[in-house]
């Protein structure tokens, strides 16, 4: 059996062209949506990162507003530059680029972001909304790598009500929020989340329909985890001498019925979704002007 690729590249560039259609419109009005970012510290993974999302923004019409600061800067400077985008009218949405260096408080610097210019969807008060919208129908950002799955998943037909998902990770920006995402009504699947401590991963990952791999473990999973047809999501990122390696082991492609590809899946996807919010940002905010 040879898996389907879940291309998302391919995914993504229909995403942009919705985007592109939907900035133009509020450009027309006299709205540039902005996206800005904070930057800390000089890691090549996050530059890459960083850099491709305003590549992004400039394919569809979004302003870019960069903030890149040195790795030893104090609580009380990045601080002073979360409130100044928190205030900046060109800025609709922005983001803290994870990891930040050890010394300063991821969550008391995500917790200082604007929910209403929370980008990336990881305020506590967005996730405690998602908590809280069983139904699946709220306005708040949704975390964007979660929301990149899901779509990749429906763009291809993978059958996600009912199913049962195990998500091995559980990292803020896709082992925790991912199965808030999925126990919607809206989608109706039942997640088990597996991590370090978990006893037997590969009893657990046996019994998935969707495998959503997120632990930035090399080659983690194996085909002789996996039930033949499952569908498999490769999130995991770890940056070795051989480049970007996923935590999906290529045997799977042999029993697995879908693969995301790691570089090329969900990747592009996490991107075009934080676009997404930004434009989602501006259109709530022109309704309700
Ligand atoms: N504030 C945030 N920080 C981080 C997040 C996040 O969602 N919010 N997620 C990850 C990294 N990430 C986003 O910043 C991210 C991961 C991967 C890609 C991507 O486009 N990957 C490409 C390959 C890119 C390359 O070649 O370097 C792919 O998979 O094809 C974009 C963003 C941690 N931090």
């Amino acid at each position: 059996m040879s898996a389907v690729v879940l291309d998302g590249k391919a995914t993504r560039d229909e995403v942009f062209v919705d985007l592109k259609e939907r900035v133009d419109k509020l450009r027309d009005v006299g709205v540039t949506p902005g996206l800005g970012t904070i930057l800390v510290g000089d890691d090549p993974g996050s530059q890459a990162y960083v850099r491709g999302k305003h590549n992004d923004c400039a394919k569809v019409g979004i302003a870019s507003i960069r903030k890149d600061l040195p790795a030893d800067i104090t609580t009380e400077q990045l601080n002073a530059a979360i409130d100044e985008l928190n205030a900046d009218p060109g800025c609709t949405g922005y983001i803290v680029q994870l990891p930040l260096p050890k010394h300063l408080d991821e969550n008391a610097a995500l917790e200082r972001i604007d929910p209403e210019k929370d980008a990336d969807g990881l305020h506590p008060i967005n996730l405690g909304r998602l908590v809280l919208d069983g139904a699946g129908t709220g306005t708040s950002a949704l975390p964007c790598t979660p929301r990149g799955i899901l779509h990749l998943l429906r763009r291809y037909d993978v059958p996600v009500r009912g199913a049962h998902v195990v998500v091995v990770g559980r990292g803020v920006t896709v082992g925790r929020p991912i199965g808030l995402l999925l126990t919607r009504r809206t989608e109706n699947a039942t997640v088990t989340l597996c991590h370090t401590g978990t006893r037997d991963l590969a009893a657990e990952v046996s019994r998935a329909d969707i495998v959503i791999a997120a632990a930035g473990v090399p080659g983690l999973i194996t085909a002789a985890m996996v039930k033949p047809g499952a569908a498999v999501i490769d999130v995991g990122v770890s940056r070795t001498a051989d480049g970007l390696v996923g935590d999906v082991a290529q045997d799977v492609w042999d029993v697995a019925g879908h693969v995301s590809p790691n570089p090329g899946g969900v990747g592009p996807l996490t991107r075009a979704f934080l676009l997404a919010n930004v434009v989602e940002r501006a259109e709530a905010a022109l309704v309700r002007a």
